[in-house]
């Protein structure tokens, strides 16, 4: 089955009603685009293989920068009072997100952690905003400094620790193609930042092999 370019339908499911599970993201813009690029590069985007390829795109760019239309730390919202003023980190949230320069996905580990006045919050809300601000594109450290900046304004903590690793596949597939490369960010606000003692624990714990 193949149709000319502009008798293609600019829906984005396989059906026949077009649901667009992203109000903000223009599927059927993305989809022209995939075809363009598809051409671009000497490809048939009319080939039985490349036929869903364009919807498929689509939706996918909406799944992975899903995160540029809501405000991850409204998952901070929700605090207990709580009288505990140690340190609160949660190691090794996996993450996927994508570089702003190439369009190619890095991906790791991001450490969140937090030292408490009064006020805590569920553990799987730091994974949730993790996993928001990943959803867009952007640089490692944007993404590092912004998640340190959601927490320490909606907790008031006394101290803020962000620390991010990851590959970039536009290292390791492409350019200077250097597979295995991980770069470390971190963004450290208040106690953690003037007192060197205690961001030494909070990295020593990073550092620490999990279980
Ligand atoms: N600081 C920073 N740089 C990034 C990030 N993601 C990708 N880059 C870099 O962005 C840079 C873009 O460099 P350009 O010279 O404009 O583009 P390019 O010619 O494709 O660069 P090469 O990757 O060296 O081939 C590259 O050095 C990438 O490694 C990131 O999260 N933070
Ligand atoms: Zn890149």
């Amino acid at each position: 089955m193949t149709t000319k370019n502009d008798e293609r339908p600019l829906t984005s499911t396989n059906g026949d009603t077009a649901i667009n599970p992203a109000p903000n993201v223009d599927l059927p813009r993305i989809e022209k685009a995939v075809r363009e690029i598809l051409a671009s590069v000497g490809e048939d985007p009319d080939r039985e293989g490349l036929l869903e390829t364009p919807a498929r795109v689509a939706r996918m760019y909406a799944e992975i920068f899903s995160g540029l239309h809501i405000d991850p730390a409204r998952h901070l919202e929700k605090v207990f009072q709580e009288e505990y003023d140690e340190m609160v980190l949660v190691k090794d949230i996996s993450f996927n997100s994508t570089c702003e320069h190439h369009l190619l996905p890095f991906l790791g580990v991001a450490h969140v952690g937090y030292l408490p006045r009064g006020k805590i919050v569920g553990l799987s809300k730091l994974a949730r905003v993790v996993e928001e601000v990943s959803r867009r594109p952007q640089v490692q450290e944007r993404m590092t400094h912004q998640i340190a900046d959601m927490l320490s304004e909606k907790l008031d903590p006394k101290g803020v620790i962000v620390v991010i690793e990851a590959e970039h596949t536009c290292m390791s597939i492409r350019g200077i193609r250097k597979p295995g490369s991980s770069t470390i960010t971190s963004a450290v606000r208040g106690l953690f930042k003037s007192n060197e003692s205690s961001r030494a624990e909070a990295m020593s714990l990073i550092q620490h092999p999990s279980r």
